[in-house]
């Protein structure tokens, strides 16, 4: 399978990321989203970390000028008709996703493979919602994709082996390590990080200690790059949330249940660093 043209969906954090990433690996990439406005902000941000690429010397003017020529935007689920490969990088809800993989089943190629940057839901019941569950893949960037390294690559229930080759051979095109894993809640990387950031926020709630007492243990105490509550608000505590009830009910196990504080902030709208407050404050 050779794959050329990509539509990423969502131009959020992720989706960003994930668009500057193909079209600096010289991919043709069309970068979807529902408003004008989260598509500027998204190529806003692409911009300005080409540009700090530039002053690094890590690429010339002419390679950024080329990378954003390489990215086109869309607003119309339609432009999937002919694309090799779509990358769903949309909120964290199953219904939207599917909804989403329903209408590119019927618009894209037979050929198209459809992988989706979910952080822990079901591959399986993603695929479940096109007539292609063969094509259907996950494909799990971490944040801040252009620094991170690791693609979780996972496969559904009924994904193909060729599909498989297929996504593990375009993620090494990217420069990134993919990581084979089986498609159970929240995978491996969020299996294992969120109920750690799980019971940060406990910590907090049960009043152990204060937010910076907290990140500061896990910094200095464990040679971690962020304090759990500040990589919460990295994430988006609305993510954070999301993955926790997917836990949750996935396992049908209580210690996975999500920390009242973690609900309570995410109904008060604050999601975090993309809010402008989660559990600390930001300009
Ligand atoms: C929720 C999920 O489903 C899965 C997930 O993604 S979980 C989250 C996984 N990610 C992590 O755990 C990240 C943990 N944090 C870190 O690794 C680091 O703090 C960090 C890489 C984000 C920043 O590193 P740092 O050394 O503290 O800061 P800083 O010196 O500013 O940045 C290092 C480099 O990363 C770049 N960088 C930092 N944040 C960036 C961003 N958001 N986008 C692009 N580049 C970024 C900086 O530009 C800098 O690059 P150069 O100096 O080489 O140009
Ligand atoms: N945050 C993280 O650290 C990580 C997140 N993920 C996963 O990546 C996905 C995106 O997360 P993230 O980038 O953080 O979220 P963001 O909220 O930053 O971005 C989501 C983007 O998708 C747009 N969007 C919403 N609905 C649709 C739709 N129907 N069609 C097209 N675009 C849509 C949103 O637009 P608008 O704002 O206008 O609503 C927004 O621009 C989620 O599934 C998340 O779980 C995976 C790894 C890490």
């Amino acid at each position: 399978m050779d794959i050329k043209k990509i539509m990423v969906i969502g131009a959020g954090q992720m989706g960003g990321g994930i668009a500057q990433v193909c079209a600096q690996a010289g991919f043709d990439v069309k970068l979807n989203d529902i408003k004008e406005e989260s598509y500027a902000k998204g190529l806003a941000v692409i911009t300005k970390n080409l540009s700090r690429n530039v002053e690094k010397g890590r690429m010339t003017e002419d390679e950024k000028a080329k990378t954003l020529g390489r990215i086109t935007k869309s607003f119309d689920l339609d432009d999937a008709a002919d694309v090799d490969l779509v990358i769903e990088a949309a909120v964290e809800n199953m219904d939207i996703k599917r909804t989403i993989f329903g209408q590119l089943d019927k618009i894209a190629p037979a050929h198209t493979i459809l992988a989706s940057n979910t952080s822990s839901l079901p591959i399986t019941e993603i695929a479940a919602a096109t007539n292609r569950p063969e094509k259907v893949i996950g494909m799990h960037f971490m944040n801040p994709v252009p620094v991170m390294k690791l693609v979780e690559i996972i496969r559904g229930l009924a994904t193909a082996d060729e599909v498989y080759q297929a996504v593990e051979d375009m993620t090494n095109k990217l420069a990134k390590v993919p990581v084979e894993v089986n498609d159970f809640p929240g995978f491996v990387a969020n299996r294992i990080l969120m109920p750690m950031i799980n019971e940060a926020i406990y910590t907090l709630y049960e009043g152990v200690a204060k937010e910076e007492a907290i990140d500061e243990v896990m910094r200095l105490g464990m040679n971690h790059p962020m304090g759990p509550l500040q990589l919460a608000d990295f994430i988006g505590l609305d993510t954070c949330l999301y993955i926790m009830e997917t836990l949750h009910e996935g396992f049908g196990d209580s210690k996975y249940r999500p920390c009242p504080l973690l609900r309570k902030y995410v109904k008060a709208g604050w999601l975090g660093k993309k809010s402008g407050r989660g559990f600390y404050v930001y300009n």
